[in-house]
């Protein structure tokens, strides 16, 4: 089903239907049985209240002409005791209804964001790339955010309307069943309506799903505290709120005309479900006349198509919001069944290797014509520093994704000890990756270490042994709660760090993931130059047994690598030691002598150079 164009058939509504009543009854059972029952009690009270009006006006009616004289006063006032207990009953209950209905909500809402987060979370980064992906991710995270009130609504209304429609139906029956054509013919413009307003809104929702998507990167540009200091520096803010304004005046201008199309059509279904009100008691007045009905029987049967009549518009009204919700939940539906989540895997040890080939590899993003990656070939081997450099934009990270098992190759293969390695789960398992653009949790220095393994049982001691390795140890101890203390602003007695600290507790974390496989993304960007030489000093120490692959355009970093791979627009051009690269005197030779005679004056460069070639 194109939804776009199409709108959702009547067996469709049926089938969201009845997902949106799994879906709620997996949130909250007794919740479902004990609206269900509530609205169950009221319906029926509500059939009894109107038998027992007629009852009444069936023994006051004909003593009317006589002032009442003769009426059986008992019977009557009982009769009002019984409506007036009914009528409190009937309001207690609703009172009820409408709290465990908040209840219900409140899980329902949970188990529906609990849904998209599982699923967004789960899914391959790949899609990531799709932009109809990010489409289908903010309708679920809109219908996750607004919509579980709804579904419950919806739940309710069907069930309340459902059964006030029976009970009174079948009062009906027995006072005025002539009546139940006409009191199901003045509803059926508003249903019309409503239906015509629900499908208008969907295609909007739809058409500017991208637009919407902008309007949110706006906002969280003017409201980021991240954000904050560039937009200062740039002074930005006014240009960025101009452009989240217009964003938002084309939202509305969409939101005003449709809700000025769909008030013209209600009110035209108002005044064509009055006509029909009139015409019914023009007739019931002339069937009155004629003898051909009683004033008691009339008078029931016009109450009853007042019931009916205003349960049926409310119900009505409801199904616009209804419909809406019927399709939100169709999102929260597509999103889940298009993601790809794999199956859930037992936590597994991170198994060593000896090498890790990459032959003949090709890797194209999806939703790209060129491939940013071709035939690649390399080898990595156990207790191994390979270094990786290359211009911006020659594929060195796109290659560290693809060894990190992020994305799986779209030619050639990867082999772990001469086996094709094509299962991304024990690739990632067995690599901890520093990326250039690691994120800071805002959360305590000691999650921002822990996250590094969360499958195994948290040892603090290996957290501080992490911290030392990185050299971010005496820091955080330093921090006014040790460990505990919440890196972010943000939070109650958070604090910051610097990018250099931020940078070595992420290597921290890798220190703590505890992987045969290293990967450093610009590890030492932000580090100042005594830390850098730290931690190159200590690297094969650290990392004694594994395998890393460092990237980085500071050659004094690579040059003490055991093999360096030296990468132009996706292809592998130049390998091997330092030494002999500068001896070929190729693509490395000139990028180490461009970036050497910026730090050093000729004569040194010269003797630098000499030393490598000799
Ligand atoms: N998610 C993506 N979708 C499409 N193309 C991408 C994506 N990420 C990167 N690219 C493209 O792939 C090419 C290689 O990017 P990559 O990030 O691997 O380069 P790099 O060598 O690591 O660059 P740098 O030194 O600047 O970090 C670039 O042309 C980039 O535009």
């Amino acid at each position: 089903m194109d939804p776009v164009t199409s709108k959702l058939t009547s067996r469709d509504l049926c089938r969201v239907a009845i997902r949106a009543v799994r879906m709620s009854w997996a949130a909250d059972p007794q919740g479902v049985l004990t609206v269900a029952g509530l609205q169950l009690t009221t319906a029926v009270g509500l059939a009894g209240a109107l038998l027992l009006l007629r009852d009444m006006i069936d023994d006051v009616m004909p003593l009317a002409g006589r002032g009442g004289a003769g009426a059986d006063l008992t019977t009557l006032v009982s009769g009002l005791v019984a409506l007036i207990v009914l009528g409190t009953a009937g309001g207690i209950l609703l009172t009820l209804s409408g709290m465990r209905q908040q209840i219900l909500t409140d899980r329902v809402d949970r188990h529906v964001i609990s849904l998209v987060l599982r699923t967004a979370a789960h899914t391959e980064l790949g899609e990531f790339e799709d932009p109809d992906f990010h489409d289908r991710l903010q309708r679920a995270v809109h219908a996750a955010r607004h919509k579980p009130a709804m579904v419950i609504m919806m739940l309710v209304t069907m069930m309340q309307a459902a059964l006030t429609v029976l009970a009174v139906a079948g009062v009906f029956i027995t006072i005025a069943w002539w009546l139940l054509p006409l009191a199901t013919l003045t509803a059926l413009p508003l249903f019309k309506a409503a239906k015509d307003e629900r499908d208008a809104r969907y295609a909007m929702h739809y058409s500017l799903a991208e637009n919407h998507r902008r309007r949110q990167y706006f906002e969280q540009l003017l409201t980021g505290r991240d954000e904050a200091k560039e937009i200062r520096a740039l002074n930005l803010g006014a240009t960025l709120h101009a452009r989240w304004d217009s964003e938002y005046a084309r939202e509305l201008t969409s939101m005003i005309s449709l809700i000025r199309t769909h008030a013209g059509r209600e009110i035209v279904a108002r005044l064509v479900s009055s006509a029909l009100i009139v015409g019914g008691i023009a007739t019931v007045w002339a069937l009155v006349d004629t003898g051909r009905v009683s004033l008691a029987g009339a008078s029931t049967g016009l109450v009853g198509l007042w019931l009916l009549s205003t349960r049926m518009t409310m119900a009505s009204r409801m199904l616009n919001d209804m419909g809406q919700s019927l399709y939100f939940l169709k999102d929260l539906h597509d999103f889940a069944a298009a993601a790809t989540v794999p199956p859930p895997r037992p936590a597994e040890p991170a198994l060593p290797f000896r090498t890790l080939r990459a032959r003949d590899l090709t890797f194209t993003y999806p939703g790209v014509d060129q491939p940013t990656l071709h035939g690649i070939d390399i080898s990595l081997h156990q207790d191994e520093i390979i270094a990786l450099v290359g211009t911006n934009g020659s594929g060195k990270t796109t290659l560290a994704k693809i060894l990190a098992g992020l994305y799986a190759p779209t030619g050639g293969r990867l082999d772990r000890d001469g086996r094709p390695a094509n299962d991304m789960h024990q690739l990632r398992h067995g690599c901890a990756v520093v990326f250039q653009d690691f994120i800071r949790y805002k959360l305590t220095a000691h999650d921002n270490i822990a996250f590094g393994r969360v499958e195994d049982q948290i040892h603090d001691s290996r957290i501080r042994c992490a911290a030392e390795s990185a050299g971010v140890a005496a820091l955080v101890e330093g921090l006014p709660d040790g460990y505990d203390t919440v890196l972010g602003r943000e939070f109650t007695n958070g604090t910051d760090l610097s990018g250099g600290q931020w940078q070595k507790l992420a290597i921290a974390r890798a220190f703590y993931r505890n992987a045969p496989f290293i990967i450093l993304d610009e590890p030492t960007a932000a580090l100042d130059p005594q830390a850098e030489a730290d931690l190159f000093a200590r690297i094969r120490q650290l990392f004694a047994g594994r395998t890393v692959l460092l990237i980085s355009h500071r050659f004094s970093s690579v040059r003490s690598a055991d093999r360096i791979y030296v990468l132009d627009a996706g292809r592998i051009i130049e390998q091997g030691t330092h030494a002999e690269l500068m001896r070929t005197q190729g693509r490395y030779a000139d990028l180490f002598l461009t970036q050497a005679a910026g730090y050093l004056d000729g004569n040194h460069l010269v003797d630098e150079v000499s030393g490598d070639l000799g």
